[in-house]
């Protein structure tokens, strides 16, 4: 017995062609994709509905969410420094816990199936995650500045034990070392024996900002990518955040170390940070996934807006309107977005693959009339339209209602812990 049919929508199918067609869920799995005769538990009419592989956001800070219009309109250093550090010191594991689910909220409303996040206070976290019903990869922000770089790195670990292929293996845990710029190679040392000791993989920030690379070559003569080659960080498999200001003997030591890459456009954008070579990047053959970074710097986590900016933005800039065409920009937002985390059989609907699938609605005005629908998809459609979201098989927006979050208590906790915690 099928437990989930979607009857006559158009999927986006493996090939990457749109086809008018049943798919059908069994448990967590997506178990066939064609005409499907067979009775199921429940079966939803998916006609004038396209059926994508749920977005991946590879990269944020979801708790963030908190600090979303609390610092705008400055460069990250200053960002971080004067404002979001600070306000960071406040946070209880509460405050990230509320800050979480309505990042994930957000998430499942405009179409996102799973997150990397970078943050701290990681169990409570997973407790959002496992509630939820989204699946997560999950890593707890390091810093090796005294006195907690030893104790995250202790708390890395026991989390690790708890939560690797946690909540029906939906969640999965790496070592989150956050930059080189609060991580001395004697500590990335160490992060880099632990991810030994666990087999765990590392996500971290590298090469984001001008002055990053600048201060990186003044202090140790090298990039941020070839003193992390030196130290030995890259390999352990790595999704790196941003990479905007690497070289081409960069993109060479991340094509060989088989370096994963989480852009960023919106936050690289509104950071003023730059814009990151993903076109030579995809060209050098590495996988390349989108992410939205914190609601703080973006200001949403609406990974329709990170799809159109990257199809748009590397266009502007390289003055090529095949630069990165539609199609590509939808593969980077969905199946090389789970590639970049590592997630076998997620990211596309085929059998065997994961039920992780975005469901969207066609019927507004502005998807007509329907020439191609993945261009429609990247520049015309947008968080409104997403109608129904299943995760690991379960369905947890339906027809634009969450169905294990409670919105109205969730926004009275948010608005309150937000105010909070930037309060002087
Ligand atoms: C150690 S937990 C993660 C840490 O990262 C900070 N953060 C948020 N956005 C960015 C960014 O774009 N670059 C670098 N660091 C960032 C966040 O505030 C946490 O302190
Ligand atoms: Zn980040």
């Amino acid at each position: 017995m099928l437990n989930i049919v979607l009857k006559g929508g158009d999927v986006l199918c493996a090939d990457g062609q749109v086809r008018q067609t049943d798919l059908a869920i069994s448990g967590s799995i997506i178990a066939q994709v064609g005409n499907i005769n067979e009775t199921a538990d429940r079966i939803i009419d998916c006609r004038d509905k396209l059926l994508i592989p749920g977005f991946v956001n590879t990269h944020t800070h979801a708790a963030m969410t908190l600090f979303r219009s609390y610092a705008d309109d400055m460069m990250l250093m200053d960002w971080l420094q004067t404002k979001i550090w600070p306000a960071e010191e406040n946070l209880t594991g509460e405050d990230v816990y509320w800050g979480t689910q309505l990042a994930i909220a957000e998430m499942l409303k405009s179409g996102t199936t799973c997150f990397a996040d970078m943050y701290f206070f990681m169990p409570e976290v997973a407790k959002a995650v496992a509630e939820s019903g989204i699946r997560a990869v999950l890593a707890r922000g390091m810093a090796g500045v005294a006195p907690t770089a030893n104790q995250a790195l202790a708390e890395s670990e026991s989390f690790y034990k708890e939560w690797n292929n946690g909540a029906d293996g939906r969640i999965t845990i790496m070592l989150g070392p956050h930059a080189p710029y609060t991580c001395p190679p004697d500590y990335l040392k160490k992060v880099t024996a632990l991810a030994e000791k666990l087999k765990a993989q590392i996500h971290i920030h590298l090469s984001e900002t001008a002055g990053e690379v600048a201060e990186c070559q003044k202090q140790y003569g090298k990039s941020p990518i070839a003193l992390m080659n030196e130290l030995g960080v890259l390999d352990h498999g790595v999704l790196a955040a941003h990479c905007v200001h690497v070289s081409s003997e960069d993109i060479a030591i991340m094509k060989e170390k088989k370096v994963r890459v989480a852009h960023n456009p919106g936050s690289n954008m509104k950071l003023a940070s730059g814009v990151a070579p993903v076109p030579d990047m995809l060209a050098a053959g590495i996988c390349v996934g989108l992410g939205t970074d914190g609601a703080a710097s973006n200001n949403n986590l609406d990974m329709l807006e990170e799809l159109r900016l990257t199809a748009m933005l590397h266009k502007v800039h390289r003055l090529d309107p095949l630069a990165i065409p539609a199609n590509k920009a939808v593969d980077m937002a969905t199946c090389k977005g789970a590639a970049a985390l590592g997630l076998d059989h997620v990211g596309k609907l085929e059998p065997s693959y994961k039920a992780d699938i975005t469901i969207l609605d066609m019927k507004e005005p502005h998807w007509h009339p329907r020439h191609d629908r993945l261009s429609l998809l990247t520049y015309a459609a947008n968080a409104s339209d997403v109608h129904t979201v299943i995760v690991n098989g379960k369905v947890l927006l339906d027809n634009h209602q969450l169905t294990t979050i409670d919105q109205e208590r969730l926004l009275a906790e948010v608005d309150r812990r937000g105010l909070r915690l930037v309060k002087n």
